[in-house]
């Protein structure tokens, strides 16, 4: 990665000039997590007390977590440590963990008495121990590394800044003074283009980098070697504050960064290839008109299938899962309830399709043997299972069950993840995602830079499938052409009836389990007993462990613990709306389907699907598929009404909780 020379170089910088600031995008899977990690683990390392002295944010508690993986292997052998505060333990842990139960004097009082080196956060968590934890200070803050920065700089989120920026400008008491040559700085910081204070600063970073001059501090020397300075007149140079911002789609907009307070900031475009990078000094101060630069990467293959209609999308997918067989698979959808409807009619699609190939074995091998068709292996493609059915996965979810779905999906015990966006971004699944599969196209290009990039990572291939309704593609296509993919094609494959028509069967016998499933459970306690029997029904012929029933205790302590951090688990961009499959009760749209952002409200649905309108149904290819999809999404949409459970927790959060890319 080409930002990690630059920030090990910076580790042995003159303290007279504070290393500059970071803002570096990089294609996903590049090795953006390594880039910051290293550098900072090699700069801690040899420390003599330990202190708060990096900082690393995180949207979701499955990034931080991961985050915290890569820092646990790196740290294996040193005495540096680091700790993960997402609220996913009690609150009275982490804060036994964070600071050291000393008695408090002024010293410790002031500096805090850290148990740690490294803290990796979700922002509300990270705000509660700022508010609650005595001894927890930001005051030695070394790094700030906020990862997926676009996001969590996100205009209608950015609260948590405020608080972490002024606890880490408040200087550290117990910092020694340095000399320093002021008059150096002061033309250093002319020569950049900076307004320089009296204190021969500039304006901007005196807090940034938390400068204070001393009682008798009048610079005279204009020497640049700071050892060589007759009288020491000294200022104040506590640790410089160096604040590190990745994303594969940072924005280069200095509005959206300014409340970071950048110093001497360097945006650093990495390509595909990793060959080419570009750097841009002071990225807040030259007007950059481009947003960011959206890279593919350069192993990734990318595909499009256009349905007929939004009622072939289904079959579609299941062709892609059965017919082609494509293992290791991530189903994007548009929301948390779309992922788990979807998931729902895939494992009963999966169990009435083992029920059929059970039959058909049986009939078949009481038939007479002079039948030369039952003597032949099976190996048309009708009969392909994938291994288990695919699970959902979303914010919904506990984090325990989200964790164990990860290790099944990685071991290859799940087949596909049918996922909410909260597995769009940074999520590191290794070797283990072959497919991303866009059933619900997103509705900004930056989402789907994200979600393709859950495959082909650190130079592995994968591919990137799109299913669209007819009326997605003139977006779509307009919007791809903004993502780099050094001069290759997005492959558009055909996929008609001839392809799915050997899953009608299976489909329609889906079907009608889904529809007496929903039957069976009127007139009783309908809401959690159709997601039950819905998840159980999915489960029960899996071999692997009962993942989605299990209970978890971490999990529902942590809900009581954890309020303030209930937008981290909801970084999801779902929304309530209707699903696609369930689009024949959705109400009419009147948004112009070429340009799905119209339809959004940018402040607070992120990713409030643009294509809430009625599927008429005029151009499904035959009349069996017609009568399918409509009992399908009848089906379905009434269990959509039964589990809306699912949907309380979103309606709960108020408008400004939601997470909004690039309001
Ligand atoms: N030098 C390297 N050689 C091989 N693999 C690497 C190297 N650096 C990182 N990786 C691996 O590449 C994968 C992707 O790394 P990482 O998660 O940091 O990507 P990222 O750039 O942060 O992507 P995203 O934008 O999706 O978050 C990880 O599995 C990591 O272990």
């Amino acid at each position: 990665m080409a930002v990690l020379p630059r920030l090990l170089q910076t580790r042995y910088s003159s303290a007279a000039i504070p290393p500059g600031d970071l803002c570096v995008s990089a294609p996903t899977g590049s090795g953006k997590t390594l880039a910051y990690a290293l550098p900072i683990v090699e700069t801690l390392i040899g420390r003599m007390v330990p202190r708060v002295r990096a900082l690393i944010v995180l949207p979701t508690r499955d990034l931080a977590a991961q985050v915290k993986v890569t820092f646990d292997m790196l740290l294996r052998g040193t005495d540096v440590r680091a700790i993960l505060i997402t609220g996913q333990t009690a609150f009275a842990t982490e804060q036994a963990q964070l600071v050291a139960n000393e008695e408090w004097d002024v010293v410790t009082e002031e500096n805090g008495s850290s148990r740690v080196d490294i803290v990796i956060a979700t922002p509300g968590r990270l705000i509660d121990h700022l508010k609650g934890t005595k001894g927890f200070t930001l005051r030695h803050l070394r790094f700030l590394v906020i990862d997926e920065a676009d996001r969590l700089l996100n205009q209608s989120y950015q609260d948590w800044l405020i608080h972490v920026l002024q606890a880490a400008e408040q200087p550290a008491r117990d910092a020694p003074p340095v000399a320093v040559p002021t008059d150096l700085q002061s033309s250093h910081w002319a020569r950049l283009g900076f307004k320089v204070n009296d204190l021969h600063l500039p304006v901007h970073s005196v807090q940034t980098h938390r400068h204070a001059l001393s009682s008798t501090a009048v610079a005279t020397s204009t020497s640049t070697d700071t050892t060589q300075l007759a009288t020491p007149h000294f200022i104040h140079h506590y640790t410089p504050l160096q604040k590190l911002l990745f994303s594969a789609t940072l924005t280069r907009n200095p509005a959206k960064i300014a409340s970071l307070h950048l110093y001497n900031p360097t945006y650093v475009a990495v390509a595909a290839s990793q060959d080419t990078t570009t750097e841009t000094a002071s990225a807040t101060t030259t007007p950059v008109t481009d947003e960011a630069r959206y890279v593919a990467p350069s192993t990734l293959e990318e595909r499009m299938i256009v349905c007929d209609s939004a009622g072939d999308k289904p079959l579609t997918l299941l062709h892609v899962l059965y017919n082609l067989n494509a293992k290791g698979v991530l189903v994007f959808t548009k929301s948390v309830e779309a992922a788990h409807r979807l998931a729902a009619l895939i494992q009963i699609f999966d169990r009435a399709r083992r029920k059929e190939k059970e039959a058909d074995t049986d009939s078949s091998s009481s038939s007479s043997d002079s039948d030369s068709d039952s003597n032949q292996p099976d190996t048309t493609p009708s009969t392909r299972t994938i291994t288990s059915p695919a699970h959902a996965f979303s914010s919904d979810l506990p984090p325990s069950t989200r964790k164990r779905l990860l290790h099944s999906f990685q071991t290859g015990s799940t087949s596909a993840l049918i996922c909410s966006d909260v597995m769009a971004r940074g999520m590191d699944l290794g070797s283990s995602v072959h497919h991303v599969i866009n059933y619900d196209i997103p509705t900004r290009i930056k989402t789907y830079v994200h979600r393709i990039g859950r495959t082909a990572r650190a130079g592995r291939e994968g591919t990137a499938w799109s299913i669209l309704e007819p009326r997605e593609v003139r977006w779509f296509k307009g919007e791809i052409g903004k993502v780099e993919r050094e001069g290759r094609k997005v492959r558009r494959i055909k996929v008609g009836m001839e392809e799915t028509g050997n899953l009608v069967k299976g489909y329609s016998r889906a079907l009608a389990e889904l529809g007496g499933l929903v039957k069976g459970m009127e007139g009783k306690d309908r809401k959690e007993k159709v997601r039950k029997e819905v998840e159980a029904k999915g489960n029960s012929k899996t071999k692997e462990v009962d993942i989605e029933s299990s209970s978890d205790s971490s999990s529902s302590s942590t809900s009581s613990s954890d309020d303030s951090d209930s937008s981290d688990s909801d970084t999801d961009s779902d929304s309530s709306a209707t699903s696609t499959i369930s689009s024949s009760s959705s109400s009419p749209s009147t948004s112009n389907p070429t340009h799905p952002s119209s339809t959004n409200d940018d402040n607070h649905h992120r990713d409030e699907p643009a294509y809430t309108a009625t599927h008429t149904h005029t151009t499904i290819t035959t009349p069996i598929m017609k009568a399918n999809t409509t009992r399908l999404e009848d089906a379905l949409q009434r269990v959509a009404n039964l589990i809306s459970p699912l949907q309380t927790q979103h309606q709960r959060m108020g408008a400004g909780e939601w997470w909004d890319e690039d309001a």
